[in-house]
């Protein structure tokens, strides 16, 4: 536990505001408390990243690069203690928190690759002159940061914004700031100069106080829908600052015709409950044909999710889920299921919290065929909610009658259906006999609707860190050999 929690122009200084507490959601454990960063710490973060701007976009792209180089074998020497400080933080199983240091220190080798592929520098030939294609860091960006990847997603930002020449001031989730902490530690032993990386810890009202700082140039948020729409209607009449959104999903998975139940129902199963049905991409609403082998899906989805382990992070042997994020998210979920009950839905798989003090829940499966007006929500919890079928196009209807677009799949052995499917569905992740889940950070990730702002981010991350700059350059200035109607020389 440490109070200088917040990392301000390169030094390490305490919140001066409220405190507030992270807690082991598996152990029900205070295991981080401190003060929020005031309006005035999160004015100083700005103005620190405001003056080293200058200086570290003037940096060769490989001295940048190194820095970011030697963070990522930082953070491959720390892993394990990385990846424990995440499980306990947010209770997920730690053969998964390994998952996640990994893609963070692969990222930066895909951040490399994309500032390169994507924001290089071209030249073109003209006649006297040559003309190029340049980018330029956009300046101050803020990165906001979900509970659900704590060390990933922030990365996922910050890594090319770093790349691209930005400064950075990072306000992360206020439920996991000792992933934020540890994570810009490493930073900070990578050499990073004072000011160029900046962390403002907090709950909302930090959030606001720098989403609304006028010398900010970017925002680059991933995190709830809801937040997300707040933050476009307070960007809105503002085209001089870049906003990247990535936010939920309702997302549908289809099981059309298949011959291997088994490889499908664990895809479905991938997709629904892994990280305790807590990633954005998980499917949250399950097709299947409403016949014999739409039943045996069922029946067979049914066994093996009563089976799935929940347990402690460090458990031997390692649970499929954890806990969720805290003991009020897990009665969250079983009151979704509950109210969806009581709309007429019926219980395949009953979800229970094991514990009211602690975030397990078992996995919970409803079948709401028969509910009318079904609410278009994110239920961000192992809350699966399956529709029976009869008809493939009224599928398809179905999975996009919803505001969001972020995933999608469809589970059938024949092509032709992947391909009518891909041709109708709307969302920004389309899979084919695979989970819904596991979005590669080498591929673009975003979605359309209400889940996102078309900036994806991941792959093409690089493009809303820097912007395009179009030059005509000549070494000096000639005459013409024909000049224009009407000009004598
Ligand atoms: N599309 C993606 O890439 C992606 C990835 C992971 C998670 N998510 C989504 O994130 C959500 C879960 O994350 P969460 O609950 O931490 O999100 P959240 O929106 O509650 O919080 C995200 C960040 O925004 C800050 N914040 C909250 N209200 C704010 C306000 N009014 N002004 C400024 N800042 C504010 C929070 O303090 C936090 O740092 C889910 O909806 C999930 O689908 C999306
Ligand atoms: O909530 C967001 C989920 C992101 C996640 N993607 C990964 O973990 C892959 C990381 C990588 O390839 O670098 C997912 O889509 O499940």
């Amino acid at each position: 536990m440490t109070a200088e929690n917040q990392f301000i122009n390169g030094r390490w200084q305490a919140g001066a505001g409220d405190s507030f507490k992270s807690i082991d959601p598996a152990r029900n454990e205070v295991i981080w408390e401190a003060g929020s960063a005031t309006e005035a710490q999160v004015n100083e973060a700005v103005m620190a990243a405001r003056e080293a701007f200058v200086g570290w976009a003037d940096m060769a792209f490989e001295d940048r690069l190194a820095i970011c180089q030697k963070f990522a074998s930082l953070l491959e020497q720390n892993k394990e203690h990385l990846a424990m400080v995440i499980a306990r933080e947010t209770g997920k199983p730690v053969w998964e928190t390994r998952t996640e240091v990994g893609a963070m220190i692969g990222k930066v080798a895909i951040s490399e690759k994309a500032y390169k592929e994507r924001t290089g520098t071209v030249e073109n030939p003209m006649p006297g002159a040559k003309a190029f294609i340049r980018h330029k860091p956009h300046g101050v960006v803020a990165v906001y940061g979900p509970y659900n990847f704590p060390g990933h997603l922030p990365n996922g930002h910050i890594v090319p914004s770093l790349l691209a020449g930005n400064t950075v001031v990072f306000k992360p989730s206020e439920l996991t700031p000792m992933v934020a902490e540890e994570t810009v530690k490493l930073w900070e032993k990578a050499g990073i100069p004072a000011g160029v990386l900046n962390l403002v810890q907090g709950e909302v009202a930090t959030g606001k106080a720098l989403s609304a700082h006028p010398q900010i140039d970017g925002l680059y948020f991933t995190g709830s829908s809801n937040t997300g729409h707040l933050l476009h209607k307070q960007f809105g009449g503002r085209p001089d600052k870049i906003l990247a959104l990535e936010m939920g999903g309702n997302n549908p998975l289809i099981v059309k015709d298949v011959s291997d139940i088994d490889a499908a129902v664990h895809n479905i199963v991938q997709s629904a409950f892994i990280t305790s049905g807590q990633r954005c991409t998980c499917a949250r609403r399950l097709f299947v044909p409403n016949n014999e082998s739409g039943r045996k899906i069922i029946e067979r989805l049914v066994e093996v999710t009563e089976n799935i382990l929940v347990d402690d992070y460090e458990a031997d042997p390692q649970p499929f889920m954890g806990a969720m994020i805290s003991a009020k998210a897990a009665a969250q979920m079983v009151d979704a299921q509950n109210a969806l009950l009581q709309s007429g839905a019926t219980s395949l798989v009953r979800m229970k919290q094991l514990d009211d003090k602690k975030g397990f829940v078992t996995p919970g499966i409803v079948d709401v065929t028969n509910v009318d007006d079904m609410p278009d929500e994110e239920h961000f919890g192992p809350l699966l909610k399956v529709y029976r079928y009869g008809d493939f196009d009224a599928a398809i209807a179905e999975a996009n009658n919803t505001r969001y677009g972020l995933s999608a799949g469809i589970l059938c052995d024949a092509e032709s259906d992947y391909r009518y499917f891909f041709k109708r569905i709307r969302a920004g992740i389309v899979n084919w006999n695979k989970p819904i889940t596991g979005a590669s950070s080498a591929a673009p990730f975003g979605g359309i609707g209400a889940s996102g702002n078309h900036r994806a981010s991941a792959y093409y991350a690089a493009d809303y860190c820097a912007y395009p700059v179009a030059s005509v350059e000549a070494e000096r200035s000639t005459l013409p050999e024909s000049l224009a109607p009407g000009l004598k020389f």
